[in-house]
């Protein structure tokens, strides 16, 4: 087989890889389980998603990355490997070049890290790249005009937050509030309101499901099971859209406001910009009803929901290899 690029979204939520000419070929939970006391790997991706929450006690499924950091880089480097194995890693006939678009804010210790696991598995060359970049290529946006194009990514750890120009950010802010602290979010609300203890993947099937932040959204209701804090036994509570407006509130006032700042400190001919083109949405919280509405009405701008918004960062990677003398790839040494 020939040497193929591999671009590679490494997220806090979920790992998708592109491989030149075949296109998104990998789409996972970021998710390991490990015997605890041998530290042996059982599980990466799928498998060990649907053991979050179900192990006995000798056995725990990982989330090494979480809030948009790298909790935990041995199995992280685990996970990262055992992926490009599974896209053919080994059997490369010509050793590829891999660019991978990491959480935002890891430390030069990381990034080495990450390059160490990509070399081991195969790679020739290894570039990092800076997500919202990856995101707005990916989301079909010209970000190399002189011309303003603004992005919001809410992954699963972070909402990263950039205006770019010319190929590269020039306004940004990462936060730590996206898809896996709405599913807290709402996990909190329902322990509070009903002493109903429920689990996180029952939380974000909430969400998917019912979930909407707009008073003009979806008004639907679902039951939940869950343990009953006072009697310990599992209980059914009747659960609706409304409620899960009220849980994600403060989070998704604390996305807009990130936004507002982004945009005020906005250079103004690239605000015209904007104004004209509106935001874009990428990531799978851009899917979160009712939010591209919410947006437009507190920033009063066209808000737009890229299309497949939770592969514009590894559709972008694929497009930034095909282009790597155009984009400023950190080539990691
Ligand atoms: N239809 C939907 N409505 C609301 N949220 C959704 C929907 N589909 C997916 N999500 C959420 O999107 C999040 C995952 O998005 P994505 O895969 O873009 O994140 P990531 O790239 O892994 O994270 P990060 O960019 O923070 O590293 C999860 O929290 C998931 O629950």
């Amino acid at each position: 087989m020939l040497s193929k690029d591999i671009g590679i979204d490494l997220g806090t939520a979920n790992v998708s890889i592109h491989v030149k000419g075949r296109g998104v070929v990998l789409d996972e939970p970021s998710v390991v389980a490990i015997e605890s006391d041998s530290r042996r790997v059982l599980a990466v991706g799928e498998e060990a998603h649907r053991m979050v929450g179900r192990t006995p006690g000798n056995i725990v499924a990982i989330r090494p990355l979480k809030d948009g950091v790298i909790a935990d880089f041995e199995i992280t480097e685990l996970m990262l490997k055992a992926f490009i194995e599974r896209v053919g890693g080994r059997t490369w006939f010509s050793r590829p070049r891999i660019l991978i678009c990491a959480p935002t804010n890891i430390t030069s210790v990381e990034q080495k890290a990450i390059r160490e696991a990509a070399e081991r598995s195969g790679a020739r060359e290894v570039y990092l790249e800076e997500e919202p970049k990856a995101a707005a290529i990916g989301a079909g946006m010209d970000i190399f005009q002189p011309s303003g194009n603004m992005v919001v990514d809410i992954g699963g750890g972070t909402t990263d937050v950039a205006v770019l120009s010319m190929g590269d950010v020039v306004t940004a802010s990462s936060i730590k509030v996206a898809g896996n602290r709405f599913d807290a979010e709402i996990m909190k609300y329902i322990k509070n309101k009903y002493k109903l203890l429920i689990g996180e993947r029952t939380s974000e099937e909430i969400k998917l499901k019912i979930g909407t932040v707009y008073p003009e959204g979806r008004k639907e209701s679902m039951d939940i099971r869950g343990r009953d804090m006072v009697t310990g036994l599992p209980i059914t509570v009747n659960f609706r859209s409304a409620e899960v407006r009220e849980a994600l509130w403060d989070s998704v006032t604390a996305i807009i406001q990130g936004a507002k700042a982004v945009l005020e400190r906005t250079p103004p001919e690239l605000s015209a910009d904007i104004i004209d083109r509106g935001v874009t949405l990428t990531g799978g919280g851009a899917l979160l009803d009712g939010l591209d509405a919410l947006m437009s009405e507190e920033l009063r701008v066209p808000v737009i929901i890229a299309e497949d918004p939770m592969h514009c960062v590894v559709k972008g990677t694929g497009m930034m290899l095909d282009n790597l003398d155009k984009v400023s790839g950190k080539k990691l040494r």
